[in-house]
């Protein structure tokens, strides 16, 4: 189980990046940080007030006072200038942390942002889609976890990707086959030459139930198949028939993805959202994300639940996202 994140972490060491964390009011936060710098994965910068962070080896920053603070609410300006958006109100905005540290990643003063232990989704993730945009040749930017549960029957030893658990709330099917498609991408980037095995998931297997959200996975799975025909991609696919091999047998026997899916791609975000928790906490998986998938910079988020270990593991694979966007 400690084995995904062991090599992110490795991975980070070997060519250490700054992340930015946001949330110096946070205790979860500043006990990851501590860990960040003793297991020497990432070079640390933590907003919030200079007074009240005391982790050695780390850069503490008032967003309030900082010097680049002026520099940063100019150019927050102009990026939304088509918005409306005044000097005055760039200013007041930029005194927020969370747009400070997207402002610190898109000005190259930070390789990385992680958030979202005491801010929601939305908070922690609007400043990125605003400030940082989408990756070149991507349209929608969506958000997966990656779970590495304790049964390593399940998807590759245990370790499978879940999306899209956290950012769009009613994906068209066009907007799923850009999910399942993403993912499978985000599978190859983290887990090397093991091939992703896509599962278009529902409460139906090749149709055996009638209604829209069914429909809506099938074309999905149809446009998927379409617009990359090397990967394997199938659906829909009950949650049985995508990983239980003996239920794929009798449900979904010609599917070359069932019994044995990797990724799992969800129909919409209240199925998403609860999927991963109820992994999360009845199998005792460890969570890693929610992870940006097509934002032009690493920029990830977290579960207000979360642990300082799962802060620690999502700064590793924010780091190794940096890594790879040079
Ligand atoms: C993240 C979220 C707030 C963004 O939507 P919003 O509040 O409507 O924000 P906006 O419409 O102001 O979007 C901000 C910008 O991001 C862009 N954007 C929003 N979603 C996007 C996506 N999925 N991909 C690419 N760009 C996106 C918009 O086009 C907009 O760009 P612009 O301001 O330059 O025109 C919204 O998708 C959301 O609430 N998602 C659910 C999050 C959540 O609560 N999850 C549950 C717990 S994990
Ligand atoms: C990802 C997620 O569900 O975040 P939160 O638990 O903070 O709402």
């Amino acid at each position: 189980m400690g084995d995904f994140l062991n090599r992110m972490k490795q991975a980070a060491r070997a060519d250490k990046r700054t992340i930015v964390l946001p949330e110096g009011e946070d205790a979860r936060t500043l006990e990851a940080a501590k860990k960040i710098i003793a297991e020497d994965i990432a070079h640390v910068v933590i907003l919030g007030d200079p007074a009240k962070i005391d982790v050695e080896g780390a850069t503490a920053i008032d967003p309030r006072t900082d010097e680049r603070h002026e520099a940063y609410a100019q150019r927050f300006a102009e990026l939304r200038a088509k918005k409306g958006v005044t000097i005055e109100q760039a200013r007041a905005q930029v005194m927020d942390a969370t747009y400070f540290g997207t402002m610190m990643v898109k000005m190259g003063d930070a390789d990385g942002l992680v958030s979202g232990a005491c801010h929601s989704t939305a908070d922690t993730l609007r400043p990125a889609l605003q400030i940082l945009k989408t990756a070149p040749g991507t349209k929608l930017v969506s958000a997966f976890f990656i779970m590495v549960t304790p049964d390593e029957r399940f998807g590759s030893d245990g370790t499978l990707v879940f999306a899209d658990c956290a950012l769009n709330i009613a994906p068209t099917a066009d907007e799923l086959a850009e999910i399942a498609i993403a993912s499978a991408h985000s599978w190859s980037t983290f887990m090397g030459e093991i091939e992703p095995r896509v599962a278009m998931l529902s409460y139906s297997t090749m149709g055996s139930a009638g209604g829209d959200v069914a429909k809506k996975v099938q074309e999905a799975t149809a446009f998927a198949k379409e617009r990359a025909p090397e990967l394997a991609v199938d659906g829909d696919l009950q949650l049985d028939a995508a990983i239980v091999d003996t239920v794929a047998e009798l449900k979904a026997p010609a599917s070359e993805v069932a019994g044995k899916a990797n990724v799992l791609v969800f129909p919409d975000l209240e199925a998403g959202n609860i999927g991963y928790k109820l992994v999360q906490r009845f199998a005792g998986a460890n969570a890693y994300g929610p992870i940006l998938q097509g934002i032009a910079k690493p920029v990830n988020d977290l579960s207000r639940g979360c642990t300082a270990d799962d802060i620690v593991g999502v700064v590793a694979i924010t780091a190794v996202q940096a890594q790879m966007a040079e």
